[in-house]
């Protein structure tokens, strides 16, 4: 086995996922690091929460195939996957009419785990991620981000090696999301959990070791935040427009030396091709003063999406 093989924890090959004749995933070939967070980011109804369901063994793939663990196919052996995980979605599936202790000491017994053993864990989880003070509440009066802590609690009584999020932060405010996000990179980091999430949050993307692009089923890109932003194609300037953004949008995108122009804002930002002179940014110049600009993932997400729109645009 090469060390890259070994570093892989699940691979998923020629995944595909029909519902009736939409194909809603489509030929994913994704392998997942080991001990690293790994995000699915793309649009609604992309198709992200239909892979990890795969990938979860919660959802059949009409075909394709999913291995990971050492050798262990999920297909044939459903069980032995599923208990090396933990699932977490949005719509966690806590009991509001139960308290949080309650709450966890089901959620243990159906992982096998009783008396001493499973309460030290609800304690070490408890303090771990900051709910010791509500044990003994109703869960129905949590604020979404305890309950989604206590959620969290759940999916990790059994110390799983690969922990799936499916937008885990939905619903909460940015500071919520930000303690969140801590505690999934000191767990991933203190136990070597390998943590798959989905969001569409470009800064909880920014956070992930490595990412995988979905669009309209398809992974368009996968790499580190790093080497995806090194793929754009072209030098990113910016204006600031002052007045009729949408007049200066419309003239330099039918400029030639623009790979893409969009706002942000009071920014218009516009892709010079990588060929293009500097001299080619005088139509920008005649709005403002262009300024280079650093790409973020969301300039690399909406280069690629239009790209795709293009090629298959020139393909039909
Ligand atoms: N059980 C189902 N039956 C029919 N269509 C489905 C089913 N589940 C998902 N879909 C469709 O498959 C597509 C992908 O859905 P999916 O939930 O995977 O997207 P997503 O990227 O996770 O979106 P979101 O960010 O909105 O959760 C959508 O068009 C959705 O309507």
């Amino acid at each position: 086995m090469t060390a890259q093989a070994q570093d892989v924890l699940v691979s998923a090959r020629q995944l595909t996922r029909r519902f009736g004749s939409f194909v809603a995933v489509r030929n994913v070939d994704v392998d997942i690091p080991r001990g690293r967070v790994f995000g699915f980011l793309g649009p609604n109804g992309s198709g992200k929460s239909t892979t990890i369901r795969m990938l979860a063994g919660l959802l059949a793939p009409s075909s394709g195939t999913i291995t990971g663990f050492g050798g262990i196919q999920l297909a044939t052996n459903t069980d032995a996957w599923k208990r090396r995980l933990g699932y977490m979605s949005q719509k966690f599936s806590l009991y509001l009419d139960l308290t949080v202790e309650e709450n966890l000491r089901f959620f243990g017994s159906v992982y096998g785990l009783r008396g001493a053993s499973l309460l030290d864990r609800i304690d070490a989880l408890a303090d771990r991620l900051r709910f010791q003070e509500v044990r003994r509440v109703l869960t129905e009066g949590l604020s979404t981000g305890l309950r989604q802590r206590v959620a969290l609690a759940a999916a990790l009584l059994h110390e799983p090696e690969l922990l799936f999020l499916d937008e885990p932060t939905g619903g909460v405010d940015p500071v919520g999301r930000r303690m969140f996000w801590d505690l999934i990179y000191e767990l991933a980091a203190d136990r070597g959990m390998t943590v798959l999430v989905t969001t569409h949050y470009m800064d909880e993307a920014e956070q992930c070791d490595r990412l995988a692009f979905i669009l309209d089923g398809e992974l368009i890109a996968d790499g580190s935040p790093l080497d995806l932003k090194s793929h754009l194609a072209g030098r990113l300037f910016e204006v600031v427009v002052e007045h009729d953004a949408f007049g200066a949008l419309e003239t330099l995108r039918s400029q030639q030396q623009f790979e893409d122009v969009y706002l942000a804002g009071r920014h218009l930002r516009a892709v010079l091709r990588a060929e293009a002179r500097d001299a080619a940014l005088a139509p920008l110049a005649a709005i403002g003063r262009p300024e280079s600009a650093e790409p973020s993932l969301e300039d690399v997400f909406v280069s690629l999406a239009r790209k795709r729109s293009t090629s298959s645009g020139e393909a039909a």
